[in-house]
């Protein structure tokens, strides 16, 4: 049934796309009061997040024209999160969900309001994004030289952790209005180090950090902007909230605290990932002190197969010893054991049986190959150079997340907006039926180009327009680019055809910077790429897209994702060879890994990689669950 732009009445409202909610889950989607949902992985805390979404736009518990703010901790989580909500809603209801991350929620308030920040916080409006690692900060930290006399000394200085110097003195507490006196050498170094970032001579270069608490003091200082961006929201959903940062909730906090939002939390504690990139130590109850809001568990797993979720639970009981068990809402297909530990003599050998293995079950189970993930836990690229070769002789792709093309992330680049209109251009342009294409191609114009669903004339001359630009492209591009110029050129001429300024009026990312430039740059080398490998448009646009390659990504990459076999790579201390500085942290990496599956873990090792001593404790813990280390090859 397609979804109808008809308000349905809050009590006939019914779940949409799965059969049932547990009554918690139900409890929630239709809660009238602030809630924070902690509960296990597979227990459908992303799916209430989309359930209570469709509530609220089609009962009208969200009033037009207030929207829905959700916000993720990945782009794919977000971006995820609207897709079940565009399937499940009338595009009028489900284009009041802005479902975005934290990080381009907070970049968004600064490209718009940054020039309202007081003098001594405003940043160049074309700043430059910096990522800045924990050496960077140690390596400025020696470079800037002794304090004054009066506020400290240099061994002072010297004596600061990176680490506390980025957590403490620069993003520890709100921005005060007017930068503080430098009291100590720390404060000292903090405060040079954010005027060299807004005020250096070759402009300003801004961190996400950075950007998050420049949000929130633009917002505190002008209360009619905040008030307004408030009053935008009839309701806030955080999703992933374990691992939010004080920065993030300080700017949740100074945008929606006191106002009328209604804020859904959801997330686990078990899976906090992030702590050493700032997550908050408990998030969860500072939320529910400060909203007043009431926690409310959720008790079912419907990812996992009943024997993982058995496994799960010895793992989460070494996270939280009060953690129940859930109720598995799924059946195990697969025969013999699902989870074991395999080894290999060497990582040839060991490339080779895993792809063996992955084709026989893709032939068994009637499985694609986006069914796998071989997930790793750091230099995906090194575990690429050996798996993707033994994958091609079996003529599967492999596609590494986290490979960089030009300077964006693989992962990103996908979901980018821009990357998904010129890829739906070219797919419209260069294929014989490609009816459903040209009516979202169509749409996605009109919402560029501020054109009305019912300004009929307008949407035929766009239609005109649509048709004659691809017809143009059609003759002129009849095969795969061959050469990178080409590439270039394509998608120089989509992009200009799209609109640089309407991309840029409808999302400020590409207002800023030269971040459209540098994704229609990563856009042209990976449709270069992926035309090398092709004869013919349709597939070098599935290779673009990856749709039928095999995802490598890092642990952290794969949050809140879920497939059917995980075949994790490495299980030894040479790549969890921080597996002492925090030993939970680790423990909750390793328990992300394994609940992403539905059916199958696997786990390689391989001695010529590294020992198993310092993860012992990992060993031990699947020894625990009866988990068997097999010799494979
Ligand atoms: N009520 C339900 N009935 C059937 N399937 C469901 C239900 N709720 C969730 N699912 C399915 O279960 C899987 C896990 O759901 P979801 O991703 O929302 O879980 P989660 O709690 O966010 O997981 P995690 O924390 O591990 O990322 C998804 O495939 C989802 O479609």
């Amino acid at each position: 049934m397609s979804p109808h732009r008809r308000r349905i009445r809050a009590e006939e409202w019914v779940p949409i796309g799965v059969n049932a909610l547990e009554d918690n889950a139900l409890d929630v989607v239709r809660s009238t009061d602030n809630r924070s949902v902690i509960a296990g992985p597979g227990a459908g805390k992303t799916e209430l997040l989309a359930q209570r979404a469709a509530f609220l736009l089609q009962t009208g518990n969200s009033p037009r024209p207030q929207r829905i703010l959700a916000i993720s901790f990945k782009r794919d989580a977000a971006a995820n999160l609207a897709a079940r909500v565009r399937k499940r809603c009338h595009p009028e209801h489900a284009g009041r969900l802005d479902s975005m991350t934290f990080d381009a929620f907070a970049k968004a308030i600064v490209d718009r309001f940054g020039q309202a920040l007081p003098k001594d916080w405003r940043p160049q409006p074309n700043y430059e994004l910096i990522f800045p690692f924990e050496r960077d900060y140690r390596d400025y930290l020696s470079s800037i030289g002794a304090p004054p006399a009066q506020v400290g000394t240099r061994a002072q200085l010297m004596a600061i952790h990176a680490k506390t110097f980025e957590r403490k003195h620069l993003f520890g507490a709100p921005l005060p209005e007017k930068p503080h006196v430098p009291a100590n050498a720390a404060q000292w170094a903090a405060d040079r180090y954010w005027r060299s970032s807004i005020e250096s001579s070759s402009g300003s270069f801004l961190s996400f950090p950075m950007l998050g608490r420049l949000a929130e003091l633009v917002l505190r200082v002008n209360p009619v902007v905040r008030e307004a961006l408030a009053l935008t929201y009839s309701h806030l959903f955080l999703d992933e909230f374990q691992d939010t940062t004080q920065i993030q909730y300080d700017l949740v906090k100074t945008i929606f605290l006191g106002s009328s939002a209604i804020v859904t939390a959801v997330g686990d504690n078990k899976q906090q990932i992030m702590r050493w990139a700032m997550a908050m130590d408990d998030p969860f109850a500072e939320f529910e002190r400060d909203f007043a809001a009431k926690r409310t568990p959720l008790f079912h797993n419907y990812r996992s197969s009943p024997d993982l979720v058995r496994i799960q639970h010895v793992l989460a009981q070494a996270l939280d010893a009060q953690a129940v068990k859930p109720v598995s809402k799924t059946t195990g297909t697969v025969s013999g054991d699902s989870c074991a530990v395999w080894e290999f003599s060497t990582p040839n050998v060991e490339s080779n049986v895993l792809a063996a293995f992955i084709v026989a079950q893709m032939k068994d189970h009637g499985l694609g190959p986006r069914d796998f993930v071989l997930l790793v836990r750091q230099s995906a690229k090194n575990y690429a150079a050996l798996l993707a070769p033994a994958l091609a002789n079996y003529n599967l792709l492999l596609r590494n997340e986290a490979a960089e093309i030009g300077k964006v992330k693989l992962q990103e680049l996908l979901s980018e907006e821009l990357s998904e209109l010129v890829v739906r251009f070219i797919h419209l342009a260069t294929s014989e039926r490609a009816g459903r294409s040209w009516s979202e191609c169509q749409e996605a114009l009109a919402h560029l180009r501020g054109i009305l669903s019912d300004d009929d004339a307008a949407r035929s001359r766009l239609g005109h327009e649509i048709n004659d630009f691809c017809a143009g492209l059609r003759v002129k591009y009849p095969a795969p680019v061959s050469t990178e110029v080409e590439a270039i050129a394509l998608v120089d001429e989509v992009l200009n055809f799209i609109g640089r300024k309407d991309l840029a009026a409808s999302y400020p990312a590409y207002r800023q910077g030269d971040w459209i430039d540098k994704v229609a740059e990563a856009i042209a080398l990976h449709m270069y790429e992926s035309c090398t490998k092709a004869t013919d448009w349709a597939t070098a646009l599935n290779i673009y897209e990856g749709s039928d390659a095999l995802p490598l990504m890092t642990i952290h990459k794969s949050k809140g994702l879920e497939y059917h076999t995980v075949i994790f790579v490495g299980l030894d201390d040479g790549a969890w060879w921080s597996f002492d500085n925090d030993k939970i942290e680790a423990t909750a990496g390793f328990f992300v890994a394994f609940t992403r599956a539905k059916q199958r873990v696997l786990f390689t090792y391989c001695a010529k990689r590294g020992a198993r001593k310092k993860i012992d404790p990992l060993y031990k813990l699947l020894q625990q669950a009866g988990v068997s280390v097999v010799p494979a090859g």
